[in-house]
């Protein structure tokens, strides 16, 4: 890395108030006490309309582990002193991050036929449940536990979308990774055939603490709930395309989540290069930021960052708002029109500010806004 430009200007809002220095990330990095307020979080969207996702599944498969590491930047290795729960654990991960995000941690021996058990509350308001299965277990009651859980939220919210997350895949072999991911699905799968209810779809993922697979799962997940994804894309794609840019990710930056991005292919190198960029950033921002009174870092909506890595690629971070980051990969010789970038970044940036207000007007409605921003200048190269 041969530069950094950092971040500049005024301070507006900044990301909370506890974060260590010097660390990977800061922990329970938040975006300060005033999200929240009144229900709404600071980007004006009602936090009801956020989406909502459930984290169910046997002990000790990794759920806590999993919210920890996402949510809360904990490194995977101290997941290993994480006490288990004995009753059902609710947390709530809302005001930190574009993602509202519900964790329910079920003990095994729950029984859901208890009429003490709420399922309209904890399935109604639902956009997505994420069933854990831990891959180095044998997994047959968490296949009848899943099957159990599947059915009863269907049958109070069929528009649940179910998750499931083959966890803990690090300690397999490639050719032990497919066959149980293979051997799930078709387990899983046909018991939902038996019992009639083949209406019921399930997706599968491969997920670790280890490395990046647990972010690019929630990314998707995340991504299947937000009704102005199409509309996210359709601007990614115009702004890259005018930009002489390779690929741009639109960021949740506390989750490290990708909410959105253009519709070339995803490559694991180039998302883990983005996410280690933001890591940088708010490092940097961190340790060398000048805070204004009354805020705890200097990072915020108008910070920057560009990185030239030494194979000729830059990676180019600009703030969209206080939840939200474009990070993108392009060429060194793309970058001599840096000021064509810059003000295409700020058209993108226009629009997707429309998105949400569109979001906001229309509580509950999602519009989607297909205008592109008219003022893009082309790139010639
Ligand atoms: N190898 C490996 N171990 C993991 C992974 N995720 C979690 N673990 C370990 O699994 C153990 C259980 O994790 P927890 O997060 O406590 O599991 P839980 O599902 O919340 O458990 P309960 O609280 O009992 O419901 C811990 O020792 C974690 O370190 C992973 O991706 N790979």
């Amino acid at each position: 890395m041969a530069s950094f430009e950092g971040e500049e200007e005024e301070v507006e809002g900044g990301y909370g108030s506890s974060y260590v220095v010097g660390g990977s990330f800061p922990k329970d990095f938040g975006y300060g006490p005033e999200d929240g307020l009144d229900g709404e979080l600071s980007d004006g969207v009602p936090s009801q309309n956020k989406p909502r996702i459930l984290l169910m599944g046997l002990r000790r498969s990794g759920k806590s582990s999993i919210q920890k590491v996402v949510f809360h930047k904990m490194s995977p290795n101290e997941t290993l002193f994480l006490e288990s729960t004995n009753k059902i654990v609710k947390e709530d991960v809302s005001n930190s991050s574009f993602v509202q995000f519900q964790i329910w941690d079920f003990p095994g021996q729950i029984d859901f036929f208890d009429p003490t058990f709420d399922s309209d509350m904890i399935f109604g308001g639902c956009g997505a449940l994420v069933f854990v299965i831990d891959a180095q277990d044998d997994y047959m009651e968490a296949l009848n536990r899943l099957h159990q859980t599947v059915t009863r939220a269907y049958k109070v919210n069929p528009s649940i979308r179910f998750e499931v997350f083959i966890h803990k895949v690090d300690g397999l072999s490639d050719d032990h990774k497919i066959e149980t991911q293979r051997d799930i699905h078709q387990r899983a799968n046909d018991d939902l055939l038996d019992a009639g209810m083949e209406s019921i779809s399930l997706s599968f993922y491969l997920t670790s603490i280890y490395d990046h697979s647990i972010f690019e799962a929630f990314s998707k997940v995340v991504q299947k709930l937000i009704p102005q994804l199409p509309t996210l894309e359709h601007l990614l794609n115009i702004f890259i395309s005018n930009s002489g840019i390779e690929k741009a990710f639109l960021f949740d930056v506390v989750s490290k989540i990708y909410i959105a991005t253009d519709s070339s292919p995803v490559d694991m190198q180039s998302y883990e290069l983005c996410c280690d960029m933001i890591d940088v950033v708010i490092d940097v921002s961190c340790i060398y930021g000048i805070a204004e009174e009354g805020e705890s870092s200097a990072f915020d909506n108008q910070s920057s960052s560009i990185i030239h890595l030494n194979n000729g690629t830059v990676l180019y971070l600009r703030e969209v708002n206080r939840f939200l980051a474009l990070v993108c990969i392009l060429r060194e010789d793309s970058f001599d029109r840096q000021g064509l970038i810059d003000y295409n970044f700020l058209c993108f940036r226009n629009a997707i500010q429309k998105v949400f207000e569109v979001k906001c007007q229309s509580v509950g409605i999602p519009r989607i806004l297909m205008d592109p921003p008219s003022s893009l200048i082309q790139s010639n190269g």
